[in-house]
C-alpha cells in the first residue's frame, strides 16, 4: 500500500512551516529569527574547510534563515554561491553579495534569455561541482536523507552535478524532520545531514 503523495506531504509541511515561522518570529521578544540565523551559521561553519566554496540559498521569510551564514562565510574568506532559477527549473549560480537575502526573485523562474551582463556573472548549471559544501532548502527530510522540496525538482537537478565528496546539508526548522519515510523517486538526490534552527546537526549518511 502506498503512503501519502509528495503533493499531500508538501501541503502539510508548508502549513507546519508557516506555523513554526510565526512561532520563531515571536520568540525571545522578537529575537528568535536572529538567534536561529546565528545558530545555523555557527553549526554550518564548523564543517566548511578553510577558504572553501559553499552553495547556499537566499532564504525567504518563513524559511530557516541563511543571511547570517552567508555573512559569516564571506567574513571568514569563503566563496559563497547562490541559485538563480531558469525557466526549465534548472539552477544557475552566481556569487553571493554581502547583506542580500532572498526575495521572490530567488524562487521565481527566470523568463527568457538573460542579457549579456547578467549572463557574465553566472557560473554555470554545473557550478556545484566546484563546491565543498552544499546547503539546500527543504520542507522536510527523513532519516535516510530523502528530502522533500518545493516541487520544482530544482535541487535534484542541481545536486546531480555536485562533487560526491562534498556534504549536502538541508536547513530545517526544529520539528520539521519527518518521522515517517518519505516517498523516494529515482531522481531524488539524498542529503547527508540536516541542521535545525536551534543549531542541531543530525548526520544521516
Ligand atoms: N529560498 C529559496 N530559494 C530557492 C529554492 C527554495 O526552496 N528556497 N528553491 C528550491 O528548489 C529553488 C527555486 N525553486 C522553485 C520551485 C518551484 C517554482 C515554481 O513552481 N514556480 C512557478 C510559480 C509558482 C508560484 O508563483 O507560486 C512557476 O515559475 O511557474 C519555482 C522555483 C532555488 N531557490
Ligand atoms: N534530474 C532531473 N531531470 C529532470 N527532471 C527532474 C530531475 N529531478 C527532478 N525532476 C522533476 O522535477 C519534478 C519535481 O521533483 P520533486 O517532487 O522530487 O521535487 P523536490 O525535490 O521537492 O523539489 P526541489 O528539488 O526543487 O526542492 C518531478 O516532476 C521530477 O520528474
Amino acid at each position: 500500500m502506498s503512503g501519502p503523495s509528495k503533493r499531500d506531504l508538501r501541503h502539510a509541511a508548508r502549513a507546519r512551516r508557516a506555523r513554526l515561522a510565526v512561532e520563531l518570529r515571536g520568540r525571545d521578544g522578537g529575537a528568535g529569527v536572529a538567534e536561529a540565523a546565528e545558530a545555523i551559521a555557527e553549526t554550518v561553519l564548523r564543517f566548511v574547510p578553510d577558504g572553501g566554496r559553499v552553495a547556499v540559498y537566499e532564504s525567504l521569510p518563513d524559511e530557516p534563515p541563511t543571511g547570517r551564514l552567508v555573512e559569516r562565510l564571506l567574513e571568514s574568506g569563503h566563496e559563497v554561491i547562490v541559485p538563480v532559477v531558469l525557466d526549465d527549473f534548472s539552477l544557475e549560480w552566481r556569487y553571493a553579495v554581502r547583506g542580500t537575502v532572498g526575495d521572490q526573485g530567488t524562487v521565481t523562474r527566470r523568463q527568457g534569455p538573460p542579457d549579456a551582463s547578467e549572463r557574465s556573472g553566472w557560473l554555470g548549471v554545473d557550478a556545484l561541482a566546484g563546491c565543498d559544501l552544499v546547503v539546500t532548502p527543504g520542507l522536510t527530510v527523513d532519516r535516510h536523507g530523502t528530502r522533500l522540496g518545493q516541487g520544482g525538482g530544482c535541487y535534484d537537478r542541481a545536486l546531480a552535478h555536485r562533487d560526491p565528496a562534498a556534504p549536502v546539508v538541508t536547513l530545517l526548522h526544529e520539528g520539521e524532520a519527518s518521522e515517517l519515510d518519505l516517498p523516494l523517486d529515482e531522481h531524488d538526490q539524498p542529503v547527508d545531514a540536516y541542521v535545525t534552527t536551534t543549531g542541531r546537526l543530525v548526520r544521516l549518511r
